[in-house]
């Protein structure tokens, strides 16, 4: 029988206080995914409905996103949170005053599928609170994501996921109704250094700069381009779902900045949705930058910052930061391709 989360929870916990609180929270947080996952199994036609209002980044919050949110909240209330910042709040929200750690999440991610039933899910950090953010709250959701003590994401797909670090690899955990709970599906994951799909909305190719539609012209050159092999493209439009893709069989998934107004750092968050991703990538031996700098290294401004996002395949993201970087050897690649080693397979 595999371990059950509560096991390897407790394995990766020891005696530390800390990493103890992670731990119920996380199982906190489990309990909310099953349950929301029942709301959106029992369904009725307005999940998928707007509500007629926006969350704080402006995007329209459908009728799960509200549910979901509250859900999370009633979690988070349970848990040893001091603070709760998600998505669909303006401002970080105060729960117990004493405790040690906050959580930012972003509790329906992929809201454009709701009412197409494809793959959602839930994304969530737990960081530390210090005295510094006790006297100063604005700062808790200004920590580098190099300081989650915990993240990671659920799914509810044809299976409900857990995808799950707290920086000792990164685990899958899979919910088992006959059990009654979730259960190890795989253990510290490594993905595979060599790509072979690529993840972007393409739709948006003519408002790329430069260096991110070269990248993806040679993607698309495959066998008779630079790269010298194929490639296939997916995009979920759920990160959740491209991600743990990515993590099982290796590739590569782009949100860059680009020209459409409002969207100069792509469309997805930093503290709530990259930084627990990039954990999660980082974990399971894969890297995540916002093109060039590692997304765990970016001091966010807020809790609702926005970021150019590309993680995946550790060699794959490298050589997106080569494009970026090198815009002469741009300029200079031989139409006949392949004469710089730089952009070679
Ligand atoms: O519709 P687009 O521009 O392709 O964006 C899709 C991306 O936006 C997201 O849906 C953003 O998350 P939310 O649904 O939480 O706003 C990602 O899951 C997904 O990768
Ligand atoms: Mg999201
Ligand atoms: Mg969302």
């Amino acid at each position: 029988m595999a371990s059950s989360l509560d096991a390897h929870l407790r394995s990766e916990c020891g005696n530390d206080p800390l990493k103890q609180q992670v731990a119920e929270t996380i199982r906190n947080l489990a309990g909310a995914a099953v349950k929301l996952r029942n709301k959106i199994i029992a369904g009725g036609d307005g999940m998928g409905q707007a509500r007629g209002g926006t969350n704080a980044g402006g995007d329209v919050q459908k009728e799960l996103d509200v549910i979901a949110d509250r859900v999370f909240l009633e979690a988070a209330e349970a848990s040893p949170l001091a603070y709760f910042g998600s998505e669909e709040q303006e401002g970080a929200v105060a729960l117990k005053p004493d405790a040690s750690l906050a959580m930012a999440i972003d509790p329906l991610d992929g809201s454009s599928n709701i009412e197409t039933n494809v793959s959602i899910g839930t994304i969530f950090s737990i960081l530390p609170v210090d005295e510094e953010h006790r006297a100063d709250p604005s700062r808790v959701f200004r920590q580098k994501g190099s300081r989650q003590l915990g993240a990671g994401f659920f799914i509810y797909g044809p299976q409900l996921l857990l995808v799950m670090s707290m920086g000792n690899g990164t685990h899958v955990f899979i919910f088992s109704p006959g059990f009654g709970g979730f259960v190890e599906l795989k253990t510290s994951i490594a993905i595979v250094d060599k790509a072979n799909e690529f993840a972007i909305n393409a739709s948006n190719y003519r408002h790329w700069d430069q260096p991110i539609r070269s990248y993806v012209d040679d993607l698309l050159a495959g066998s008779e381009g630079p790269r010298e092999r194929d490639f296939n493209m997916r995009w979920v439009g759920s990160m959740v779902a491209d991600c743990y893709r990515i993590l099982l069989r290796g590739g590569i998934f782009l949100y860059p900045g680009d020209g459409r107004k409002g969207y100069a750092k792509g469309r997805l968050r930093l503290v709530y949705e990259a930084n627990p991703v990039a954990f999660c990538i980082e974990n399971a031996g894969g890297k995540a930058t916002d093109g060039t700098t590692s997304i765990l290294d970016i001091e966010p401004e807020g809790l609702h910052d926005r970021t150019p996002l590309v993680f995946g395949s550790k060699r794959e993201v490298e050589r997106v930061a080569r494009y970026i970087a090198d815009p002469s050897a741009l300029a200079e690649r031989s139409p006949l391709f392949g004469k710089r080693s730089l952009f070679r397979a």
